[in-house]
């Protein structure tokens, strides 16, 4: 007789209605069959503005469209709209929060929600600083509570197989990753946007910077040959806005001596990368290459060199195409279920060591490129 399981549903909390939270509310009502998951699901239990009428209009936005509509056959309620983060944290029915506020808010959402004993979820950039990234991760460990940095990409399909190629010897030994990711966005969006606002801690590094990094984390940090080592040589450099002073372009290069290994790393919100490449990894022997968009790639070229010696210019290529549905943050949400149903205070895929690390690496950036933050905004610890 046919046995049939059933899900563990995770109940969100979403505190701020912005942008990167509607994406994420898409992705946590898609059917979890669609992309071969059944052991997990996910409910939204309430979306927090700190203006009750925008979180009605945020979930208002998906009701018509049916976003919310169906999961496994259950049509699914409709999330209640709360008007202050304080409320959100407060409620029974959620297990867990997902903090989408500018970087600025991250440290103070966060504390709210672990001092009300909620699990939480936090979008990339983690903190402003390693030591607030600290702080919240002891808190968590104090509260019991399971606390992640949301860095999506890493959870991707793709970046497994990407880590498999760059481990098993098919393209050599891997010696430099360059990593790009460019969002033209200057021109386009005002000056109070938060990616090029002081106040909210704007600028490209701390926005898409964590992409590239990741891609530099996976392939070289993560190297079995790296025995996760730590950068040897960090060196940063930026380009300020003419008015706010963030940085519109970056670049951080981080060696890894235990592989005689560098990592070229650009970010900048001035030019969009072009599509062709976005990521690419060489070794002796060929190159992975990541089409558009460092944060979202659906496809890995591998290139195996053909011809021997320093000038081999001839390869053949295979592509492996990795098809995404929806926007794709439900495969961190689907490991944050799994880690919330076994118990687990931090997930394995992104544990709090490697926040720690990424946050260490913006500080000395930003040390090294000469961002300051304006005086007040981060918190006295
Ligand atoms: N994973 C990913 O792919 C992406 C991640 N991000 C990350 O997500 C976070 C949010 O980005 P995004 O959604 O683009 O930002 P938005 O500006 O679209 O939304 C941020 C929300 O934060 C709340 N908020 C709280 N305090 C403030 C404040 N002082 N000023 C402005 N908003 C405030 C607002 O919600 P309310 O008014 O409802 O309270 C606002 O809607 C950032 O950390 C960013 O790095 C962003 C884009 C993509
Ligand atoms: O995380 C992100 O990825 C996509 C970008 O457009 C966005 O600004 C950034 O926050």
């Amino acid at each position: 007789m046919a046995t049939t399981q059933q899900s563990y549903v995770l109940r969100w909390g979403v505190l701020g209605a912005g942008w990167i939270a509607s994406m994420m509310c898409k992705d946590l009502v898609l059917d979890p069959a669609g992309r071969d998951v059944s052991d997990v699901a996910h409910s939204i239990s309430a979306v927090a503005s700190r203006d009750v009428a925008k979180a009605e209009k945020f979930i208002a936005d998906f009701a018509p469209k049916g976003a919310w509509a169906q999961i496994s056959g259950q049509v699914k309620e409709l999330p209640v709209a709360v008007g202050s983060y304080e409320e959100l944290v407060a409620r029974e029915d959620v297990d867990i929060v997902y903090i989408a506020t500018p970087h600025t808010k991250h440290f103070s959402a966060g504390k709210l929600a672990l001092e009300a004993g909620k699990n939480v979820l936090i979008e990339k950039p983690c903190t402003l600083n390693a030591a607030e990234s600290k702080y919240l991760i002891d808190l968590a460990k104090e509260k019991g509570c399971f606390f992640m940095e949301g860095v999506w990409t890493r959870f991707f399909p793709l970046a497994y197989k990407f880590q498999e190629l760059a481990f098993n010897g098919a393209i050599g030994d891997v010696r430099q990753v360059f990593a790009d990711f460019g969002m033209a966005f200057y021109g386009m969006l005002p000056e109070s946007h938060r990616v090029f606002n002081a106040e909210l801690a704007g600028g490209a590094q701390l926005d898409l910077g964590p992409y590239t990094m990741l891609w530099a984390i996976l392939a070289l940090y993560h190297h079995p040959k790296n025995n996760l080592g730590e950068p040897s040589r960090i060196s940063s450099s930026m380009v300020p806005h003419p008015t706010t002073g963030v940085d519109l372009f970056s670049t951080m290069t981080l060696d890894f001596d235990n592989l005689v290994a560098r990592a070229n790393l650009t970010c900048n919100t001035v030019i969009t990368t072009p599509a062709d490449v976005c990521v690419r990894v060489v070794g002796t022997k060929g190159s992975l290459i990541l089409p558009f968009a460092t944060s979202r790639p659906t496809s890995i070229v591998l290139r195996t060199n053909t011809t021997d010696g320093p000038l081999a210019a001839e390869y053949k290529e295979e592509t492996f195409d990795f098809p995404i549905q929806g926007f794709g943050l439900h495969w961190e949400a689907d490991s944050v279920a799994r880690s919330l149903r076994d118990g687990e205070k931090e997930n394995p895929r992104m544990p709090h060591a490697e926040t720690l690390l990424t946050m260490k690496l913006l500080d000395t950036w930003r040390e090294q490129a000469g961002y300051k933050y304006p005086a007040g905004l981060e918190a006295t610890l």
